[in-house]
């Protein structure tokens, strides 16, 4: 089955599974409203297909960079992998059922498999994936961080004069009046023409977000990421309510992990639904996830967790997938003072510039 990330056409392959520690320290701590970001430390994964004929043989890459509060710890991360590394010799299904319950090994499996499958036929790895037409920009949206509104407003600012049309901004660090100053200053210094969305990962209360709504919809902010805390369902749906049909859209985030999706859409809970692969437990599960909201009226919008070069071209791949996705949440290389190899991706005008090269179209990671 094309787009799965196992493929029984060849049974006669012998895969191997290696993996290595990373640690990769942020450009600035990243403060969000379920805690501070220093470094992502985790695992590159390869898995290479041993009995090919011919050289050199394909290699397949993936990335397990677990996130306290969003997936298995670091420890249990590298034990699944270490449990990978034996039952891929049996097969690459027994492999992903030995990590289901660690989403970010299991991430680095699908990813390599995935990747493996589509360098084997030389095709771009979004277009094994979703079988589709070629794509060559995902938009994307810059990433801006807790900072002062004059901070604020100029990070912004900086990103929409490198070409940005989409700007997230990280509240919930500062007190609510703070934020919604935030949010003034930073409309006043992009103009009328960007998109703003904000993400508040899970701090405020009902009373602080349908406070904050009024604001959010004054200056035409299009996407209120996570208001509340993510066990909170009825919540979600009930501002989801009262900001009306055409009103700033609410997206859930955490809240996706701690429900699933047929929970939010029962409850109404959502517009839209970021989709991390890393945190969901793999490309797989994101693209069903989104293929199955699509039909609902959700939108999908595909995220990193600030994630080295491997996990967030796998990212791109996936959301250069899904057709006609948002602005997605890929911006994040700047983030991160260091990386696994070299950028493939060019940010022009606001997107994303997808590798056509075979596979990911990431090059020279295990050798760096
Ligand atoms: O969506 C983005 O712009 C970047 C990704 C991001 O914000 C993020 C990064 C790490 C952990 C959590 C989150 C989040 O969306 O809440
Ligand atoms: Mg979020």
């Amino acid at each position: 089955m094309s787009g799965s990330c196992t493929d029984d056409r060849d049974r006669n392959r012998e895969l191997e599974l290696e993996y290595r520690s990373f640690s990769l320290p942020l450009a600035a701590p990243l403060e969000t409203g379920d805690g501070t970001i220093e470094s992502r430390d985790g695992f590159l994964v390869r898995i290479v297909d041993a009995n090919h004929e011919g050289n050199p043989a394909p290699v397949g890459y993936g990335e397990a960079t677990p996130l306290a509060g969003w997936t298995e710890s670091l420890e249990d991360c590298r034990d699944a992998l270490e449990r990978a590394e034996s039952a891929v010799q049996v097969d690459p299904e027994t492999a992903l059922e030995t990590v289901s319950d660690q989403v970010a090994a299991r991430h680095a499996i699908t990813l390599a498999l995935a990747d493996l499958q589509a360098t084997s036929r030389s095709t771009p790895l979004y277009q094994y994936l979703g079988n589709g037409p070629l794509v060559g920009r995902v938009p994307v949206n810059a990433t801006v961080g807790s900072g002062s509104p004059a901070e604020t407003a100029q990070e912004a600012r900086a990103a929409v004069e490198r070409g940005f049309k989409s700007c997230k901004l990280k509240v919930g660090q500062r007190s609510l009046e703070t934020d919604l100053e935030r949010i003034a200053r930073t409309r006043e210094a992009v103009g009328p023409d960007v998109e703003l969305r904000v993400d508040a990962n899970g701090a405020w209360t009902v009373a602080e977000a349908t406070r904050a709504l009024e604001t959010l919809a004054e200056y035409d902010v299009s996407l209120l990421e996570q208001p509340l805390p993510a066990g909170s369902l009825d919540g979600h749906a009930d501002l989801r309510r009262s900001v009306g049909e055409d009103g700033v859209a609410i997206g859930l985030d955490e809240g996706l992990l701690e429900h699933g999706v047929d929970a939010i859409c029962d409850a109404g809970a959502a517009d839209t639904v970021i989709l991390k692969p890393m945190a969901l437990g793999g490309i797989d599960v994101v693209r069903k996830i989104a293929a199955w909201v699509r039909m609902l009226d959700i939108e999908p919008i595909v995220t990193t967790t600030i994630d080295g070069v491997v996990a967030r071209t796998g990212a791109l791949h996936v959301a250069a997938s899904i057709p006609d996705v948002p602005a997605c949440g890929l911006a994040t290389a700047d983030l991160l003072a260091d990386d696994l190899g070299n950028d493939p991706v060019l940010l022009e005008n606001g997107s994303a510039v997808v590798p056509q090269a075979k596979g990911l179209g990431v090059e020279g990671v295990w050798d760096a």
